[in-house]
């Protein structure tokens, strides 16, 4: 991992901001790094969606305003870190279990930016343990269905989401296919959200200052 690369990466995102903008910001160490540069814009932007209550506090704290999703409607851009990110621009994300309110603003954007060091790039996705967000009644249920599947659930004891939620890390998925296993996991009930970003990938993917 590379923090100079985050930065880089963090900072190349900005050409993507047009004046005027209201930009989705995403969640996380990469991320925290946009908003600093963003910070230096305020002055040319609307203000910012965000998908965490930590991004809400840094946005504030840097004098951007934060609005309301249902009130802006859609965005044309969001920029948000990965924990993985495969060579079709399929994430994995929420490893700051902060991945509803992600998958929410990504869907609503036009263009998805996604800034990651190059230790986030991977072959196949599902080295690191794919975050799934559950309703807390759900959490054994979901474990058992998990384990149908071949994996191994691991409850992130004691993490409780912005939206009151539990979150269940699957270890051992080699994932050869994303879109499918994303379909599959969302029919399960008491599963909120799946960490895997396949049926809405990113659309453009920073590596460092490097477009990948
Ligand atoms: O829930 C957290 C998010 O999905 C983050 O974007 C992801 O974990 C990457 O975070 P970082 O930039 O700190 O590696």
């Amino acid at each position: 991992m590379s923090a100079n690369e985050k930065r880089q990466a963090g900072e190349a995102a900005i050409r993507y901001v047009e004046n005027g903008a209201i930009v989705g910001v995403g969640t996380g160490s990469t991320v925290a790094f946009f908003i600093d540069a963003l910070a230096d814009l305020k002055d040319r932007i609307e203000g910012a969606v965000s998908s965490s209550e930590q991004s809400t506090a840094h946005l504030k704290r840097v004098g951007i305003p934060v609005l309301d999703l249902n009130a802006t409607g859609a965005l044309n851009l969001y920029v948000d870190g990965a924990d993985e990110c495969d060579a079709h621009k399929r994430l994995i994300k929420g490893g700051g279990a902060a991945l509803t309110r992600e998958k929410i603003i990504a869907e609503a954007s036009a263009k998805f930016v996604c800034i990651i060091d190059s230790s986030k790039q991977v072959n196949l996705l599902g080295k690191f343990p794919l975050p799934i967000e559950v309703i807390p009644m759900a959490r054994s249920l979901v474990g058992r269905e998990i384990v149908k599947r071949g994996g191994n659930p691991v409850w992130r004891d004691g993490v409780v989401t912005d939206n009151g939620n539990w979150v269940i890390d699957v270890h051992g998925w080699q994932i050869a296919d994303p879109a499918g296993l994303e379909k599959d996991l969302n029919q399960i009930p008491g599963i909120v959200t799946v960490g895997l970003f396949a049926r809405r990938p990113a659309d453009v993917v920073l590596v460092g200052d490097r477009v990948m």
